[in-house]
Parts: C-alpha cells; sequence; structure tokens
C-alpha cells in the first residue's frame, strides 16, 4: 500500500460515540476500503488514559489500512493536516435538558476547535460536527475558521434521516432500500422536519403512498423527531452507535456520493435556497459529486412543509442570536 493514509481527527473519542466510531474508521468503511488512514484523537486531559486504551484496542485489531494513531489533548496538534475531522467530543444532554441549554457549555469547546483547524488543518479539510448544539456548534468552528471555505463546516443530521427512513419502511411494508429521496430540514432538534412529500417508497409517491396524514402529523414527525430523547429515556445515555454509524454515512457520502436517483440530508451553511437564511447551518436535501454537495433545487413546499421549516429554521435563528450575544461567533 503506498497510498498516503489520511489523517482523520476524532474528538471526544474516549467518549460513547468515539468506542463506536474509532473501529468503524480504522476497518474502512469511513471512505473506502482501499483507504489508508491515519487516527488523530483529541481529548480533555482527564480522559486522555481512556484514549490511550482505546487505541490500544484498535492496534489489538491489526487493522491493515490504520497507518498509526496520536492521541493529543491540545486542539492544535490533533488538528496538525486533519483532512477529515469529526467533532464529536462536547457534553451529551442528559434526562430533561433541552438543546438550548448546552449552548453556553458546548460554545467554548468549538470555538478553539475551530481556530485550531482554521491554523492546522489541511486544505482540503471536511469538518462534520456531532457534538450538540450540533447546527450551532458548526457556526461557531466556522467562524473561527475565517480561512477555511464556510461549506466545509457541516453538522449532522444523517442519524435523523436514517432514523426517518426506517418508520417510513416500516409503516408501508418494505425495506428501507426502496424508500429514496427523504429529507431532514432544519435544526437537528425536536423541531425539524421529516418531509415524505418528495420521497418515493418503492418508485411511487411516499406521502401518497402512506394517505395518511394523521400519521404523518401525529405519529411520524414526532417520532422521528423526538427519537433521541426516546433514546436517552431508554437508555439512559444518548444514541451512540447510531450516530457513530450515522457520520461514518455522512462523512462516505460527502467523500464517495450519493446513488444515482437518490438524495441525503446534511446540515450546510444555507445559500439562501427555501427561504433559510444565508449563513445559517441548516439541513437541507443534497446529492453528493466529486467531493462536492449540492442542495437539490425545484422541489415544491406546500404549506404543510412550509410552517415546519420555518418552525425549525426560526430555531436556528434564536440558536444563532444566542451564541452572538455570548460573543462566540
Ligand atoms: N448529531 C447527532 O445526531 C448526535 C447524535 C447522538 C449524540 N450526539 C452528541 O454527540 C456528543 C457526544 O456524545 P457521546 O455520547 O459520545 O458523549 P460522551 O460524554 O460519552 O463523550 C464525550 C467525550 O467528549 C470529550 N470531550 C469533552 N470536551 C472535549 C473537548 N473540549 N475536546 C475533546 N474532547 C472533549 C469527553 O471527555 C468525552 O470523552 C454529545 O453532544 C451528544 O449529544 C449528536
Ligand atoms: O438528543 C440528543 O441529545 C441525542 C442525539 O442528538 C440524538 O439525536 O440521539
Amino acid at each position: 500500500m503506498t497510498r498516503t493514509p489520511v489523517n482523520v481527527t476524532v474528538t471526544g473519542a474516549a467518549g460513547q460515540i468515539g468506542y463506536a466510531l474509532l473501529f468503524r474508521i480504522a476497518s474502512g468503511q469511513l471512505l473506502g476500503a482501499d483507504v489508508p488512514v491515519r487516527l488523530r484523537l483529541l481529548e480533555i486531559t482527564p480522559a486522555l488514559k481512556a484514549a490511550e486504551g482505546t487505541a490500544m484496542e484498535l492496534d489489538d485489531c491489526a487493522f491493515p489500512l490504520l497507518q498509526g494513531i496520536d492521541i493529543s489533548d491540545d486542539p492544535n496538534v490533533a488538528f496538525d493536516g486533519a483532512n477529515v475531522a469529526l467533532l464529536v467530543g462536547a457534553r451529551p444532554r442528559t434526562k430533561g435538558m433541552e438543546r438550548g441549554d448546552l449552548l453556553e457549555a458546548n460554545g467554548g469547546i468549538f470555538k478553539p476547535q475551530g481556530k485550531a483547524i482554521n491554523d492546522h488543518a489541511a486544505d482540503d479539510i471536511k469538518v462534520l460536527v456531532v457534538g450538540n448544539p450540533a447546527n450551532t456548534n458548526a457556526l461557531i468552528a466556522q467562524a473561527a475558521a475565517p480561512d477555511v471555505p464556510a461549506e466545509r463546516f457541516t453538522a449532522m443530521t444523517r442519524l435523523d434521516h436514517n432514523r426517518a427512513l426506517t418508520q417510513l419502511a416500516k409503516k408501508t411494508g418494505v425495506p428501507v432500500s426502496e424508500i429514496k429521496k427523504l429529507t431532514i430540514w432544519g435544526n437537528h432538534s425536536a423541531t425539524q422536519y421529516p418531509d415524505i412529500f418528495h420521497a418515493t417508497v418503492a418508485g411511487k409517491n411516499a406521502a401518497e403512498a402512506v394517505n395518511d396524514e394523521q400519521w404523518l402529523a401525529e405519529d411520524f414527525i414526532p417520532t422521528v423527531a423526538k427519537r433521541g430523547a426516546a433514546i436517552i429515556e431508554a437508555r439512559g445515555a444518548s444514541s451512540a452507535a447510531s450516530a457513530a454509524n450515522a457520520a461514518v454515512d455522512h462523512v462516505h457520502t460527502w467523500v464517495n456520493g450519493t446513488a444515482e436517483g437518490d438524495w441525503v440530508s446534511m446540515g450546510i451553511p444555507s445559500d439562501g435556497s427555501y427561504g433559510v437564511p444565508e449563513g445559517l447551518i441548516s439541513s437541507f436535501p443534497v446529492t453528493v459529486a466529486d467531493g462536492k454537495y449540492e442542495i437539490v433545487q425545484g422541489l415544491e413546499i406546500n404549506d404543510f412543509s412550509r410552517a415546519r421549516i420555518d418552525a425549525s429554521v426560526k430555531e436556528l435563528e434564536e440558536e444563532r442570536e444566542a451564541v452572538r450575544a455570548l460573543g462566540l461567533i
């Protein structure tokens, strides 16, 4: 193997998502089965020992693609030469806590990390923010990295997308592979809007196939939007393996592209499309080719969808105002 390894920096490497994620990256599932990787793990000082333990286990897997592991508590070191950065490390939401409560606690983490990315990452850096509140944390990191093209900062709504796929597949009795063109709009929060009006189920329009607006409004949308809270309630901890899986899906799609005739959902800086104010990091339907994503244009947005997109975007605007007031952007 002669190819230069891709540097993948993972923050919060000793956390529960980190533990579910690192082995999949090292096995080639993030970038491809022929792409060697070097892992750069960032943790806070008290968690370095735990990160070292995970690194020992990674060594013990003898992954052919894994070309090295570096561990640091210094963002300037961990992001040095990073080609892909997965910003997972944050304070997870605990029972009864809303994401808004986390803005201040997490803002202080993402500003210095954005600056370190600005100063040390590779020119082709791609950033995925997983740590909540993911959209606004991505905005904070992006604002601290003025030399990096804004579109390289993305937030994870692929978990919501995957959740919606399964709920719709169950309702319509088809495998998830038969569902295409689902969209998550807005924030990775309870206001998000999973949209099936442009989706297809085995080639037929999903909304027509379901033909049950009550199910859509009272079952599907709240089930998807509140799934994170339901997992916390059931497990006593936030989703981990499914979140890691979605992070792998997000980056894999960003690097390798979307399938013909389908799209995915990504939290990305708005260019003003669909009335979402420019600069907000909001979830959109995107296609990806050659490592670049594009918002799917020209979708007709009905009144049912418009109200829900607007509500989630309003929450994003409020979060942006809150972090602006805190001097984080
Ligand atoms: N976007 C999504 O779909 C989604 C889904 C699930 C979870 N999440 C979020 O992902 C985040 C991580 O979840 P988890 O379950 O792995 O949490 P966790 O508490 O198990 O792990 C978080 C890790 O981050 C580390 N950390 C804290 N501050 C750090 C810093 N400044 N630099 C580097 N590391 C730091 C902690 O030491 C800890 O090891 C949470 O914010 C959670 O809410 C997002
Ligand atoms: O809701 C949370 O904080 C957990 C996570 O974002 C999730 O969607 O599972």
